[in-house]
């Protein structure tokens, strides 16, 4: 997303195929909005100009035909969800009830208009037919609020459950996708698009709400309409009256400024000093910088500048929408809404020239413009309804077959048939791994990662790969783990392709511990339990993994211990507390919103250290690759002491020194030191390609690159 460019917040949820392209200025308008933002609209049709066609976009109908095979699977799988139908039914029911209230009542309005018609003509009033037509209207308005009533009370179990449903198939979906897949930038807006996550309802509960609701408006508008013309007939001019009414209504929904939500549009800004400023704001707000910006002395600086920025910019230093705003107000009103105003007067013109005309219908008069008006004003509005149900009926199919392309997605990487290992004993020596002649790319990258890389390392050695930041040693393990496949090249494992395993048991017989482990929003027990999932009640296994991770101790110190949550994922809810309120249910209270942080971000992570984030992850790893776990025979290690103090890094090299042989062992590090004295074998490698390879004394005694580095590093501590 260009910088500066705000995501479309509650906009539409286009579904519509093709590009944007700011530049293109046949199909994109720019519009400079004060001095800091540029606004791209998207050119509208001549069509779209025309008042109220905007509501007719024929375009948003054409896909309905290729989403009903996905709206037939919705409602299979709705009517699988327990009791659903019931529910349904009686939904509809209550609909369908509501949506002939509004005849019923125009009815008995009519039979009020004829009874003061009678009273006129005959100077009598039928008491009894008055009070029961009367009644009847106060009837129908109960019966109204008890439907709306009873309407929301269905609806509400009823949303639950579809979404409660689809967020299982969601999490699926969202759990399962391989890496390639899940980084696709297009596959990810799929996913933002199919599952929005800023959404209460979902798709399928908007689409079934809005096909009944649909129904019961072509209902409403023809039950009306049949009344109304029924009511007309009597009525002088009431035509008339009617159709300038309808008009007037019609013309005032299509709003002057027509929101910006409606359309494709995008808004950037270029100006440094607006970007500046802004920087400087988030600076000072994100606790992350208080440090270096009272250390470095920094704010007298900060302040100065920003208060530049600010006479530079005047009223534009503000977000985007703030000045569109302000913009907007300043454009002059539309040739509607100027032809509103009078159409507004009109029907009472009419209705003063026919009162002179005939004076004696003047009590009459007055009732049936009211009832004509508001009718016609109705009427329109529940056309208008209709229109943008239509619209948003088929917008909504759409998003139905996107959920559902989601949910099948297929992952990138494909999977093997052959079981892995053919039989558990032959891992018990490890794993042999082969390269031959790798290349690879990063999906997204257009430079090469691994260039022509050939190795072999057999069972159960010990192997170092080295190299400088960025030389490819990271992405030989997560090829090895098959979270990507190479471009060029082969990988063999035990002999054979790699790609033949099945991925499942592949995955199983290897342990890995990344560079950029990351921890769970779960408790510590979870976070090292999810290194061997199928052991995860296994208390002690757990703290065996954990004592070899070397976090044993500090875990234990915690108040909770192994239940302690590092992030804690759920946050409490909070507002107006009073000063003195430092913490709340355990936990210290956020005032980070006080900042203008926005929301009630909670403090609620224990903080660890890096060093004892590592630990946990280091945890995790030898949850399968203790010496007794005969499933795993592969171990891979990126980085693995990156944050660890020396001794914890002795500690962990010499547990691992007991697994050789048993298991093979291939570490990433940029450390020349104990670790690759002991290697059987040390792959160094540089901008991609592997360029020495051999034991510790062998690259010595070549003389290269691994040769002058550690003899540089010793010459240090002589
Ligand atoms: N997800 C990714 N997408 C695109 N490029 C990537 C990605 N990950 C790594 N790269 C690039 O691939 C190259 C090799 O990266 P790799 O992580 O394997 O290096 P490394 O030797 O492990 O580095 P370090 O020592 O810093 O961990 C680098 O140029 C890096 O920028």
């Amino acid at each position: 997303m260009a910088r500066g460019a705000h995501r479309r917040k509650g906009g539409i949820n286009t579904n519509r195929k093709g590009k944007f392209d700011p530049k293109d200025e046949n199909q994109v308008k720019h519009t400079k909005i004060g001095k800091v933002w540029e606004l791209y609209e998207e050119r509208q049709p001549e069509l779209a100009k025309i008042p109220f066609s905007a509501r007719l976009n024929f375009e948003r109908y054409l896909g309905l035909y290729d989403s009903l095979p996905f709206v037939w699977r919705m409602l299979k799988d709705i009517g699988s969800i327990r009791a659903c139908w019931l529910y349904l039914g009686l939904y509809l029911a209550v609909q369908l009830a509501l949506s002939l209230i509004p005849a019923v009542q125009l009815w008995y309005s009519g039979q009020l208009l004829t009874i003061v018609g009678t009273a006129i003509e005959q100077r009598t009033v039928d008491r009894q037919l008055l009070f029961r037509v009367a009644s009847s209207r106060v009837a129908c308005s109960i019966a109204d609020l008890i439907l709306q009533h009873l309407s929301k009370r269905i609806s509400r179990p009823l949303n639950a459950r579809i979404k409660q449903y689809y967020t299982v198939h969601m999490f699926n979906v969202m759990a399962r996708l391989d890496v390639p897949t899940y980084d696709d930038p297009l596959v990810q807006r799929q996913l933002e698009q199919a599952f929005p996550s800023n959404s209460r309802q979902t798709v399928i509960w908007r689409t079934v709400v809005g096909v009944i609701n649909m129904g019961s408006t072509a209902i409403m508008l023809l039950s009306q309409l049949s009344v109304l013309s029924t009511v007309l007939k009597n009525q002088q001019d009431g035509t008339l009256i009617a159709l300038l009414s309808f008009s007037h209504s019609i013309l005032s929904s299509n709003s002057d400024t027509q929101s910006l939500f409606t359309r494709v549009w995008a808004a950037t800004t270029h100006n440094a000093d607006f970007i500046k400023l802004s920087g400087l704001r988030k600076a000072v707000a994100e606790p992350a910088h208080r440090k270096e910006i009272v250390a470095g002395n920094m704010w007298e600086y900060m302040h100065s500048e920003y208060r530049r920025c600010i006479n530079i910019l005047g009223d534009d230093a503000a977000e985007f929408f703030d000045v569109y705003e302000l913009f907007n107000q300043k454009r002059f009103p539309s040739f509607a809404s100027i032809i509103r105003r009078p159409l507004q007067e009109l029907p009472q013109i009419v209705f003063t020239l026919r009162a002179v005309q005939y004076p004696a219908t003047i009590p009459l008069s007055l009732a049936s413009l009211n009832l004509i008006t508001s009718t016609a004003n109705s009427f329109s509005h529940t056309l208008l309804r209709l229109f943008e149900q239509t619209g948003s009926i088929s917008d909504n199919f759409a998003t139905i077959q996107k959920m559902y392309e989601a949910i099948n997605l297929s992952n990138r990487i494909p999977d093997g048939m052959v079981p892995y290992p053919e039989n558990q004993r032959s891992l018990q020596m490890g794993m042999s791994i082969e390269f031959r002649n790798v290349s690879f790319k990063y999906p997204e990258s257009k430079s090469y990662a691994l260039r022509n890389v050939s190795f072999k390392i057999v069972k159960g050695q010990l192997c170092v790969i080295l190299g400088q930041n960025g030389s490819g040693k990271s992405t030989v393990l997560k090829l090895i783990a098959r979270l990507y496949d190479p471009l060029e090249g082969q990988i063999l494992v035990d002999d054979q392709d790699i790609k033949t395993f099945k991925l499942a048991d592949l995955r199983r017989a290897m342990a890995i511990l990344f560079q950029e482990y990351t921890h769970f929003p779960l408790s510590i027990r979870e976070n090292i339990a999810l290194g061997d999932p199928g052991h995860s009640d296994d208390m002690d296994r757990i703290t065996q993994a954990a004592t070899l991770g070397g976090a044993s101790e500090f875990i234990e110190r915690l108040e909770e211990g192994y239940d302690t949550y590092l992030d804690r994922p759920v946050r409490d809810y909070y507002s107006g507390l009073p000063e003195g309120t430092m913490d709340l249910f355990g936990r210290a209270v956020s005032f980070g919103k006080i900042r203008g942080m926005g929301g009630m971000k909670s403090n609620e992570s224990t903080t660890l250290s890096g060093g004892q984030m590592q630990r946990i992850a280091l945890s995790r790893t030898f949850m399968r690759s203790s010496v007794s776990e005969p499933s795993v025979g592969l171990l891979l290690f990126d980085e693995p002491s990156a944050s660890l103090d020396p001794t914890a890094e002795h500690d962990l090299f010499e547990r691992l020194r007991l697994l050789r042989g048993q298991k093979t062992m291939i570490f990433s590090s940029h450390r020349f030191g104990n670790l690759t004295r002991n290697a059987d074998m040390i792959l160094y490698m540089h901008d991609s390609v592997i360029v020495e390879e051999g034991s510790h004394d062998a690259l010595l005694k070549a003389g290269g690159e691994y040769a002058r580095i550690w003899n540089l590093q010793a010459q240090a501590f002589l």
